[in-house]
């Protein structure tokens, strides 16, 4: 019998579970730590031009914190938009503007979201970059998500065309990096990751 058994590459569904778990074990101090590292790093790799639009997430589940980036960002007159889960197809998401008073609802996943104003829906061509969530990211930029897809099918036609707009960033805690990914047909990769500690750029 061999002594040092080959251990098989952990499922998507395995992945997901032990980073959730990382991320939500995270302490209070370090969560706040990592959101003001966040913030220093977005602004010093990201020069952005006035009145710029930018999807972003409320936190959720052991998640980056974004409350103070977003706070910056709209203290600095740049537009905020919020995904929300499409109330038709239930399987994409809409970007909405968020500021400050913009009235809230949970969505089915307990997560805030702005009611739905269709006037206050920006189309996706239309953001200059979009941060994004994800539970997993590895040294190749590959993503893996909460498991609904949702920014994956949004994204989808965006990535076919090779559209310019938006710039792709994910955001995520140091502890949410692992080796490689099994990564599927429709995952969405990454070009810049930013974590507390490290700008990613493939
Ligand atoms: N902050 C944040 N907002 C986001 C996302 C995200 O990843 N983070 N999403 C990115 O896609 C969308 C929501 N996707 C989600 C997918 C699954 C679960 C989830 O918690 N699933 C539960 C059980 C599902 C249920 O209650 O029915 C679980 O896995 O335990 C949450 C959000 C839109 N908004
Ligand atoms: N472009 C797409 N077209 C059709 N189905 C898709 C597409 N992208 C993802 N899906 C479906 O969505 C489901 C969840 O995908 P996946 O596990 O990659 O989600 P995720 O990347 O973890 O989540 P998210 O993108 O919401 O953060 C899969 O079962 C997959 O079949």
């Amino acid at each position: 019998m061999s002594h040092h058994q080959p251990t098989s590459p952990l499922s998507r569904s395995e992945i997901r579970k032990n980073i959730r778990k990382a991320r939500r074990n995270l302490s209070d101090l370090e969560q706040e730590l990592a959101a003001k590292k966040i913030n220093i790093n977005f602004f010093q790799h990201k020069k952005l031009t006035k009145n710029t639009r930018i999807g972003l997430y409320l936190s959720n589940d052991g998640e980056l914190d974004t409350s103070e980036l977003i706070q910056s960002l709209i203290d600095k007159k740049h537009q905020i938009f919020l995904p929300v889960i499409h109330p038709f197809n239930g399987t994409t998401l809409l970007f909405q503007r968020y500021e400050k008073n913009s009235p809230m609802k949970l969505n089915r996943y307990a997560i805030l979201e702005p009611k739905l104003n269709c006037s206050h829906i920006c189309p996706l061509y239309e953001l200059d970059y979009l941060l994004m969530p994800l539970v997993a990211f590895d040294n190749f930029g590959n993503r893996l998500g909460m498991g609904g897809g949702y920014y994956d099918k949004t994204l989808a036609h965006y990535y076919k065309e090779n559209l310019q707009k938006p710039e792709l960033i994910g955001l995520a805690h140091d502890c949410q990096q692992v080796e490689q990914l099994p990564v599927e047909a429709w995952d969405v990769p990454l070009r810049q990751i930013i974590t507390p500690s490290k700008f990613y750029q493939w």
